[in-house]
């Protein structure tokens, strides 16, 4: 028996007459036609999302989900558990990289806590969902019931509905979660059906023996649920984390929303596979911002036919490759609605 779910519905489309105009309008802009490279694309496919000729990024929402990973407890990660919820208090006291870059353009930061093994937060500033105490160890049994999988997707669609309802322009996913890039390899490995040792990579800091190890442990969770791995609905519930599924769900959500999103970086590039594989029209909905240093990264990518703005090494998440790629969409935005067009400026056009 098959069920239906929120996210099999038809999405929207952007709206491509929007764009086509942009493209002309970049035409007559007073500079050489094609000079300002990305920024005129990135322009194009804004007004087109947002169905306007002048593309509006002044209200940006940025929502870190968080939750904690119960295959920690296998040594994949550099650093405690602990840090998933210390760092979601850093986030709310302004402390922390995505704090900072918020606040440094304005956008709005959202805080929601899926499941920490301390159980709810508590904090002030912070949405305390608390599905599960943190997820069970994806290499020893799935990470999650259904049902719990289903609610993290619901919060990520609430998220985007909810930055819509107030009239964001645009959502910027971010994750928190120690242990979350053996996640995410695992997922990208699932889907993408490509060997462990090509995408596994050093997170918060493994080397040597400690990433051959940690290698090691995915590559086990592979097998053990390789057979029940029949789609990415599977492979989220079994691999995944609370807050990539959210992000999943919100990626999913903006699409319904009509709201364009800026991807950051590993894992929340592996959640927007997930996304695409549970609906592939969400796909021109999402920009990307940057390339990861983590290594598997790269095929996440290309997987996704993404082009990256930023390739800074930057290898934090949070949301914060994106954050510093927003300026970049907000320049795109300044320039296609705001320069001169040659009649305009009195500037002789190219050469007939
Ligand atoms: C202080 C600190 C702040 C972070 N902010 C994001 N991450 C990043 O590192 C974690 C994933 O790496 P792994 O799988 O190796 O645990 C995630 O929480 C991710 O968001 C952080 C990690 C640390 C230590
Ligand atoms: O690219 C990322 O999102 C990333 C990489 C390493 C650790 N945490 C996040």
């Amino acid at each position: 028996m098959s069920t239906d779910y929120w996210w099999q519905q038809a999405l929207p489309v952007p709206d491509m007459a929007f764009a086509e105009a942009a493209g002309q309008r970049q035409l007559q802009l007073t500079k050489p036609p094609g000079s300002l490279g990305q920024l005129e694309q990135l322009a194009a496919q804004l007004a087109a999302c947002q169905r306007r000729r002048d593309p509006q990024l002044q209200r940006v929402r940025i929502c870190v989900f968080a939750g904690d990973h119960g295959v920690v407890e296998e040594g994949v990660s550099a650093f405690p558990q602990s840090v998933t919820a210390s760092m979601l208090a850093n986030f709310a006291a302004g402390g922390a990289a995505i704090s900072v870059l918020a606040d440094q353009w304005g956008a709005e930061l959202r805080l929601v806590n899926l499941g920490l093994v301390g159980g709810p937060c508590g904090l002030p500033g912070v949405e305390d969902l608390q599905l599960m105490p943190g997820t069970d160890n994806f290499a020893e049994q799935p990470a999650m019931p259904l049902e719990v999988c289903l609610a993290a997707l619901q919060a990520g669609r609430e998220q985007a509905q909810a930055a819509a309802a107030a009239g964001c322009q645009l959502l910027i996913g971010g994750e928190m979660g120690i242990g979350n890039t053996s996640s995410a390899c695992a997922l990208a490995s699932a889907l993408l059906q490509l060997p462990v040792a090509e995408l596994v990579g050093p997170g918060t800091g493994l080397q040597g023996a400690a990433l051959a190890h940690k290698a090691a442990v995915i590559e086990r969770a592979l097998a053990l649920h390789g057979p029940a791995l029949q789609g990415p609905l599977d492979a989220l519930q079994r691999l995944g984390g609370l807050e990539i599924a959210a992000l999943a769900g919100a990626f999913l959500g903006a699409a319904e929303q009509r709201m364009a999103v800026l991807v950051d970086g590993y894992i929340t590039t592996a959640a927007a596979l997930c996304a695409v594989r549970l609906n592939p029209q969400c796909r021109p909905w999402l920009l990307f911002s940057h390339r990861s240093a983590e290594p598997g990264h790269v095929a996440l990518l290309q997987a996704l036919q993404a082009q990256p703005l930023l390739d800074l090494g930057m290898r934090l998440g949070e949301g914060s490759g994106a954050a510093v790629a927003l300026p970049i969409l907000r320049s795109a935005c300044a320039l296609h609605n705001r320069m001169a067009t040659f009649a305009e400026a009195g500037v002789a056009g190219p050469d007939a």
